[in-house]
């Protein structure tokens, strides 16, 4: 699907769709959960739907009504039949929040997936069950593991993938003894395991930190029931409020001012280029802005950085992201992606492994078309750029944004923005 951009003006409002991170990790533990659980307020993206399929694969009885997915949990792990091969389609959360719950069942089972996801780093498991006598194996089309994780002492890098670190603490509870998790530092997108923190706390399983490096999982424990209401989306809010703080004044709602996620921190970025931000009740009023430049820290909100560089590529003079290194490893090297269609639009863009530096200096004559690199971040960051370009931009590749936001586009039109689907 390819996507046309006008240069327009937006004004008005947008409601940001629930939170994807917290929507896996209530799905996760619901199902893990004996009984009935209701998980409100859920938006059924590509990623959503592939953890809904996998827990229902698992055994757990799993319905969805409306923005409702009502789960009817309790996993009996020995009754999981052998070789069975589990899609995780192109959502990392998924694959690398299931690999250590499915290995409870301590059957043979392969997880497969699409585009990227299978050569993102994965690694870091590949170690840890063979330092635990595990069978993993990976080839270009599947990983097969077979056994059950153990109790114990678990070390890994901290620079990798939270993600790891997260589906080590979905399992962990339930093994007969304690274990530890002990973080290498540099210990990135902590903001993540917070979540994953929090949502276990929800469903009455307790993990604590010994130390900033070092978690503390007691075993035995069982997963409680309970009803949960997703909160909105702070990585897509951070597009329209980037939208609006280059193009015209806007309010987003549908947001929590008490959220852990790491990318609320899209607030505090944009306070810092001197863009004018007013809380109201459930979210807040963005204007638009004379930008200055700051530096930004991607460590805990790597999800921001491809709409950070068009911040970054409205606002004059030179900018920095430092800590954007893991943006390499995500559906695209974002770096890259960015870096290739910003410089077809004439925008000074710079990186190291680990930096990127813009020196804006819009306007911006577009080339008439973009590739979206297969990566729906790419895909709405682009967007949002061609909307203040001197002509108007094609966008390929735009059906990944059912990734995350499948009503990205009818959200944008929402706000005035002249968006039209091209054969
Ligand atoms: O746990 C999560 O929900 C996520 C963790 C982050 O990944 P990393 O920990 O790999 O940075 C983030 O980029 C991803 O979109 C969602
Ligand atoms: C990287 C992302 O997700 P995941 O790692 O779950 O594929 C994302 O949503 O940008």
């Amino acid at each position: 699907m390819k996507v046309e951009i006008t240069p327009s003006k937006c004004s008005g409002s947008v409601h940001l769709p629930p939170s994807k991170s917290m929507s896996h990790r209530a799905i996760i533990c619901a199902s893990l959960a004996k009984g009935r659980s209701i998980i409100s307020n859920v938006a059924f993206s590509d990623d959503i739907l592939v953890t809904i399929a996998g827990m229902q694969q698992l055994g757990a009885h799993i319905e969805t009504k409306d923005d409702q997915v009502i789960i009817d949990g309790g996993i009996d792990f020995a009754s999981f039949a052998d070789n069975q091969d589990v899609f995780c389609k192109e959502s990392g959360s998924t694959l690398r929040f299931f690999i250590p719950i499915f290995s409870l069942t301590n059957k043979n089972v392969s997880f497969t997936g699409e585009n990227r996801l299978l050569k993102r780093p994965q690694k870091v498991y590949e170690d840890l069950f063979h330092e635990k006598q595990l069978h993993y194996t990976q080839d270009a089309s599947c990983i097969r593991i077979q056994g059950s994780l153990q109790p114990g002492a678990y070390s890994l890098a901290g620079d990798v993938s939270s993600q790891f670190i997260s589906g080590l603490l979905f399992a962990l509870p339930l093994l007969k003894q304690d274990s530890t998790i002990h973080i290498q530092a540099p210990y990135e997108s902590r903001s993540y395991v917070d979540l994953t923190l929090q949502m276990l706390a929800h469903y009455g399983i307790d993990v604590v930190y010994q130390d900033p490096y070092t978690l503390y999982i007691k075993g035995n424990q069982t997963y409680q029931a309970a009803d949960y209401t997703i909160e909105g989306d702070y990585s897509q809010a951070g597009f329209f409020a980037v939208l609006a703080a280059i193009n015209n004044d806007l309010t987003i709602t549908g947001l929590s001012h008490d959220s852990k996620q790491g990318d609320k921190q899209i607030i505090d970025i944009l306070r810092d280029f001197h863009v004018d931000v007013t809380p109201i009740p459930f979210g807040y009023e963005i204007k638009k802005s004379q930008l200055s430049p700051a530096t930004i820290n991607l460590e805990n909100c790597p999800d921001l950085g491809p709409i950070l560089n068009v911040l970054q590529m409205y606002t004059q003079k030179e900018s920095t992201i430092i800590n954007a290194g893991r943006l390499r490893l995500k559906e695209s090297d974002r770096i890259l992606a960015m870096e290739n269609e910003l410089q077809a639009c004439s925008v000074n863009y710079s990186s190291t492994p680990d930096t990127i530096t813009i020196h804006g200096n819009p306007p911006y004559e577009a080339t008439r078309q973009l590739s979206g690199h297969k990566d729906h971040r790419i895909v709405m960051a682009l967007a949002i750029a061609a909307t203040c370009m001197k002509d108007k931009v094609i966008i390929d590749e735009a059906e990944y944004i059912n990734k995350s936001y499948p009503t990205f586009f009818e959200d944008l039109a929402s706000v005035g923005i002249e968006v039209h689907y091209v054969k």
